[in-house]
């Protein structure tokens, strides 16, 4: 059986702990994710611990943001760990982008759009003209344009984004939550399902499966509404805007 296009954040507060949740989910998931969490606390060997002896994909989550050169010199520098991902942030503009493309050539740039915990509120709090699917889609075309091969943005705008950038570039979607989860600090969300239907290629998944009492049970639920997904066609609803923790 291929394993479930979820990407699952390993955002522990120790090795350990992210090296154990990521045995349990990887028999279920293509990928595991690493955050700045665990990458400044660990540094590169983190890579090592999580990857074990399997064969899951590393996203490497560093969310790099800073002038072209200083990008290039990052993105370079974690290069030789490999990771399938690297992220930047589209707002660093395109020659930044450019640079992280460049100097990483065997990994997939992948820009983050607008973060998926900021409504039109924030936006508009920071000077960015929105609403939310107006400036994803912008970032979105800017990061393309750049090279980024691909993209992060909430499930709520996969559609309208890949309508924009087209079938080769890979959508990636956090601000995932199944029916019922609570939603915590995320804004623009929905189902794992909704997601896959919104045609994105890859679910960021971090605490629903991480904080559930089974990660691995959790991550092998997910896997399956998402098989059934693809045979059936969506069925999960809108996750609830709930303020609880799983
Ligand atoms: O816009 C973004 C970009 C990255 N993330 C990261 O995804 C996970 C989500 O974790 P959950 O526990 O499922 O909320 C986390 O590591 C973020 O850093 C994002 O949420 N939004």
């Amino acid at each position: 059986m291929t394993s479930a296009p979820i990407a699952v954040a390993l955002d522990a507060p120790d090795l350990e702990t992210a090296a154990r949740w990521a045995t349990l989910v990887t028999p279920h998931v293509s990928t595991v994710k690493v955050g700045l969490e665990l990458y400044l606390r660990y540094g590169p060997d983190v890579i090592a611990s999580v990857r074990g002896a399997s064969r899951v994909q590393v996203f490497l989550d560093l969310k790099l943001h800073d002038i072209p050169a200083t990008v290039r010199g990052a993105a370079r520098a974690v290069a030789r760990l490999k990771p399938a991902y690297l992220t930047v942030h589209a707002a660093g503009g395109a020659a930044m982008i450019r640079e992280a493309v460049e100097a990483a050539p065997a990994t997939t740039i992948a820009a983050v759009t607008v973060l998926t915990s900021l409504g039109d509120a924030d936006l508009a709090a920071l000077g960015i003209a929105g609403p939310a699917p107006d400036a994803v889609r912008r970032l979105a075309v800017l990061a393309v344009e750049a090279g980024a091969q691909a993209l992060v943005c909430s499930p709520q705008e996969a559609a309208a984004v890949r309508a924009e950038v087209g079938p080769g570039i890979t959508l990636i979607t956090p601000g995932v939550r199944p029916a019922g989860a609570a939603v915590q600090d995320q804004a623009r969300v929905a189902t794992p399902e909704e997601a896959l239907a919104a045609g994105a290629d890859l679910l960021v998944i971090g605490r629903p499966i991480t904080g559930a009492p089974d990660p691995g049970a959790a991550a092998a639920a997910i896997a399956t509404a998402l098989r059934r997904t693809s045979v059936d066609g969506p069925a999960g609803t809108s996750a609830e805007t709930s303020a609880e923790t799983p």
